[in-house]
């Protein structure tokens, strides 16, 4: 008999979540029956999605939502070898059973270099996030200006570094100088701390003074009222997050988007990354492939052990980390 630890949700989070609204339980799973695994996380995603969709699909006393890199401890599938590590969507649990259908095992030929972790990264959910985001909804083309903000995170920082591959000019934004300094050494060719500028206006004016033809907007709120008014004539604005408005407890006012979408004839189309699912191999396979080339460049925020699984979400979503904000149990 293994018992699991679960970290589960015992308050609905009121503005910012806090480490009083969790509680650590422990969880007896079953004997195996034929057909299923037993696996044991090694390591967890903490997203900025868990923030809304906890509102949205979650009532007190559920376990949290999300992800992990499972190692498969025992099998009773043949499909499935004990030893060998899967992505799995079974929220922030230290074991679990499964029968093997809602696993996706890590793409064949893995580098041992490699850190397993980034299958939730760089080559994971955010990293597609960026691929498909930045080529399908934004059709970013050689030669354009892409705008990001929340760059240096688990998306906007595999944005940067995309639209470069792509032969587009970059300029990003994020919440520190350290974090900027990060974009400037991942090829952002211009980066600027949003908290300590005087005007957004200005800034983003300097930095590109003929505008943007691609904005991937991972903040929503100010920053965008202001970004669209800086777009170049047929601009595309791929609307992936609003993180700047998880928190709020009263829904912002405005803004009125309409007078820049017309005259500047804009396209502004928001999208959730798993309605591209059936092209995830490609999307994986890709973003590995730069990786391995060394042309896409990862960094991760790793938060040792399981029991600080609510501290490493409070501390993504204040801005802690640089990169992919992970736990390793
Ligand atoms: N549509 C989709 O399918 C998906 C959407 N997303 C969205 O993409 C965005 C980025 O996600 P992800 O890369 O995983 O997270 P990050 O790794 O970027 O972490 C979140 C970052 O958001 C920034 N942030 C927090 N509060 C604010 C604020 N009030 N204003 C501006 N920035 C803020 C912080 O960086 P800083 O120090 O720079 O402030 C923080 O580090 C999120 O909005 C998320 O919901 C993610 C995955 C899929
Ligand atoms: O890795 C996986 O497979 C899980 C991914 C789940 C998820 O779909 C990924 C990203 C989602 C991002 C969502 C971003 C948002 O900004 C959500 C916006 C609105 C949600 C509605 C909330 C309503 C609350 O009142």
């Amino acid at each position: 008999m293994v018992t699991a630890k679960v970290w589960v949700m015992k308050k609905h989070f009121e503005g910012f979540p806090q480490t009083s609204d969790f509680e650590m339980k422990q969880e007896e799973l079953a004997n195996l029956k034929d057909g299923e695994l037993l696996l044991e996380s090694v390591f967890l995603s903490v997203d900025p999605y868990m923030r809304p969709y906890s509102k949205r699909d979650m009532k007190e006393g559920d376990v949290m939502i999300g992800t992990q890199v499972a190692r498969i401890v025992e099998s009773k599938n043949p499909a499935f070898a004990a030893g060998a590590f899967v992505v799995a969507n079974k929220g922030w649990r230290t074991h679990f059973i499964s029968d093997g259908t809602d696993l996706n095992l890590l793409p064949a030929g893995w580098p041992e270099s490699l850190p397993r972790s980034l299958a939730l990264g760089t080559v994971g959910m955010p990293g597609l996030t960026a691929y498909f985001g930045l080529f399908e909804v934004c059709k970013m083309k050689p030669g354009e200006t892409v705008l990001v903000n929340a760059a240096a995170g688990a998306v906007g920082s595999v944005v940067g570094q995309l639209a470069k591959i792509g032969g587009c000019k970059v300029v990003g934004c994020a919440g520190s100088d350290s974090k900027v300094a990060y974009l400037k050494k991942i090829g952002f060719d211009e980066a600027f701390n949003y908290k300590t500028i005087t005007s957004l206006d200005e800034t983003l004016r300097k930095a590109s003074p003929d505008g943007y033809d691609c904005f991937f907007d991972n903040v929503g709120g100010e920053f965008a009222a202001i970004a669209i008014n800086h777009m170049k004539k047929y601009g595309r604005i791929a609307v992936c997050g609003a993180i700047s408005q998880y928190n709020d407890t009263v829904p912002q006012k405005g803004p009125y988007i309409q007078f820049p979408m017309i005259f500047n004839e804009l396209s502004m189309k928001g999208f959730i990354v798993t309605s591209w699912y059936n092209r995830r191999e490609e999307g994986v396979k890709a973003l590995l492939k730069w990786v391995v080339e060394g042309k896409l460049k990862y960094h991760e925020q790793v938060t040792e052990r399981f029991e600080n699984m609510p501290a490493a979400f409070i501390g993504m979503l204040k801005g802690e980390n640089i990169g992919k904000a992970i736990v390793k149990v």
